[in-house]
């Protein structure tokens, strides 16, 4: 079944494109090399990979945006010295490493410790808050406040109609056909699917008969979400574990990835003159192949080859039931598979960084390892198995409290998504506090909530940088271990806040929780030669998501002997269309 989907995601490209087999091979190739951008860049910078984009559109483009630079800069001078800057930018390739390279998660720190009051004006039309009432007002404030105002081109990139970037009548409309997919019953319905026995047999094979082998855990990770969100979420077998450079793999990697120079430009651009940058082409042999497989799994469910109620299924449930709104019917079933692809790309950007992020601290913590894998193992035992198989069921995951405090430690000290955005609608007075003045926003203000620093900020969590777990642990459990006040958890922010936070935040509790366990329960992690020191190198470049720098690779060695394989839970639904 593992090849027969390979072959079909790998024929969808074929039939798509006569260059995206190979640009396949290229984006596989780029799977485990550092990345860029985020979620959100999804919608600051939609990326697609694939089949070369016509020579026309990209001078016409170029033509375009050089008229547009002189037309801002007003003269070609003032346009040569902006050329020059982005040629200069820490992004530019020949400056890959030059040490002015910063991430924004870091920037944006510092400009949190200098502010003197509750926002600080950043370049453009930005303004930077800091203080924590200001943020939940902001964030809460869905009539002033009720999108991020990323700049887009639905035209010329269909992937960018997702959830993330979507504004008012056609967010809220989404939102709520999404939401019911990850509610506590329908995660529980998919607990069995998680993608954890194929985990461990892949760490497994990878230290084969040796004590101990040094993996690249990130990509692992990556290749993990990838199946799990595959199986749990839509109903398909990826086997991006089993397969490296699967197609569906190499597409997030790919569009998770900074490596083309169009792309960088467009990213660059975005700085300086959003409207034009939005107008660069895209390239979609990714828009193709999310199309292609919604087709598919849309022609299987009709068929009633459908093996549980996926995501998919409530899109096109909801599609159908929108018969009297010939409008909104077409418009939901337009964003499937932006959807789609914004799911597993929020994995990838989002779950795999916080398992990699979590094994690389647990690795330098070998107490709050030990004391995870007691826990662990007892709830094992509860559960009646132990034979070296993770068997956890959903009420030992909810009874796991240190791991729930591990988790929580690290979306505290690495939260993926490092900054929320909201986007002025109309002019407004943020009421001062403290003694402070008020602060008027114009319309059309971005506001940049800097949860990194926030998140690293002592006056909530003391000691910020100290991997303390047990600062989450219920005051009754806390054996005199101080934890945080309640009143600073309002300082805790990875899912976001408001009407907008993370649609998904249950689920991506769950997954990380069980791909944690599944590593955790049959391997010790310890740091190698070529495991990165604490804090870890970040990724630099204008994205609000905190991504390692570069592979994140630890020892793993056995606790106990092997188990059996499992075979797999989910009916592999594109098995028809194979060829
Ligand atoms: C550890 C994993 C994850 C973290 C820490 C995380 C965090 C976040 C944050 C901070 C936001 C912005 C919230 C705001 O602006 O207030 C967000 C939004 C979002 N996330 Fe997640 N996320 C995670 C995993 C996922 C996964 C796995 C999915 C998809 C299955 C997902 C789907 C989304 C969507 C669609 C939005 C936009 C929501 C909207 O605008 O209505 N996230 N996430």
């Amino acid at each position: 079944m593992a090849a027969a989907l390979l072959t079909t995601v790998t024929s969808v490209a074929s039939r798509t494109t006569a260059t995206s087999v190979s640009s396949l091979t290229t984006a596989a190739s780029v799977a485990t090399l550092p990345t860029s951008n985020s979620v959100a860049a999804l919608a600051m910078e939609h990326t697609c990979s694939g089949n070369v984009t016509p020579l026309w559109t990209v001078t016409g483009s170029l033509a375009l945006v050089i008229l547009a630079l002189v037309v801002r800069t007003g003269s070609l001078a003032g346009l040569f010295g902006k050329l020059a800057a982005l040629v200069r930018s820490p992004r530019a390739p020949s400056a890959a490493s030059a040490p002015a390279e910063v991430p924004e998660a870091l920037l944006l720190q510092e400009a949190y410790r200098a502010a003197g009051g509750p926002c600080v004006a950043l370049r453009g039309r930005q303004l930077l808050v800091t203080r924590l009432d200001v943020i939940h007002r902001v964030c809460h404030d869905h009539g002033l406040f009720p999108n991020r105002g990323l700049p887009k081109n639905e035209k010329a990139n269909p992937l960018s109609l997702h959830l993330f970037s979507l504004e008012d009548k056609r967010w809220s409309v989404v939102r709520a056909v999404m939401s019911p997919a990850f509610t506590q019953a329908k995660l529980k319905a998919v607990f069995p699917l998680h993608a954890t026995g194929t985990l461990q047999n892949i760490v497994d094979s990878t230290i084969g008969d040796q004590l101990y082998a040094d993996v690249e855990i990130k990509d692992v990770m990556e290749r993990f979400v990838t199946d799990d969100v595959g199986r749990t979420l839509f109903g398909v077998e990826c086997r991006a574990l089993e397969r490296p450079g699967n197609p569906m793999h190499a597409h997030c990697a790919e569009a998770f990835s900074n490596s083309a120079w169009w792309r960088r430009l467009r990213q660059r651009l975005m700085d300086v003159c959003p409207r034009v940058a939005v107008h660069i082409p895209y390239r979609n042999s990714t828009a193709r192949f999310f199309q292609k497989i919604v087709r598919d799994l849309r022609t299987a469910r009709e068929a009633k080859k459908s093996s549980h109620s996926t995501l998919l299924d409530s899109m096109i449930q909801a599609e159908n039931e929108m018969e009297k709104d010939a409008a909104q019917g077409r418009m939901l079933r337009s964003v499937h598979a932006p959807q789609m692809f914004a799911t597993f790309r929020a994995g990838f950007e989002a779950t795999a960084p916080t398992l990699a992020f979590a094994l690389l601290e647990l690795a330098h913590n070998q107490d709050v390892q030990r004391r995870l894998q007691e826990e662990l193992d007892l709830h094992a035992q509860q559960d009646g198995g132990d034979a070296g198989e993770a068997v956890f069921t959903a009420q030992s995951l909810a009874d796991m409290t240190y791991l729930d405090c591990v988790v929580k430690e690290t979306l505290r000290k690495y939260p993926p998504n490092a900054t929320l955005i909201r986007h002025a609608s109309s002019r407004c007075t943020l009421p001062g506090t403290e003694g402070d003045e008020a602060v008027t926003v114009e319309e059309g203000t971005r506001l940049v909530v800097p949860v990194y620093a926030v998140h690293h900020d002592p006056a909530y969590f003391p000691e910020p940088e100290a991997f303390r777990p047990e600062r989450f642990l219920p005051a009754a459990e806390s054996r005199g271990d101080s934890t945080v006040a309640p009143a600073n958890l309002k300082a805790y922010l990875p899912f976001g806040l408001g009407r907008r936070h993370c649609v998904a935040r249950r689920f991506a509790l769950q997954e990380v929780k069980m791909g944690l366990a599944a590593v955790l329960h049959r391997f010790h992690v310890s740091p190698c030669a070529a495991t990165p020191s604490l804090p870890p190198p970040f990724l630099a470049g204008r994205s609000i998501v905190l991504a390692l720098k570069d592979h994140c690779t630890l020892r793993v060695s056995p606790r106990r002997p092997r188990g059996p394989e499992p075979s797999s839970p989910v009916s592999t639904v594109l098995n028809k269309s194979l060829p």
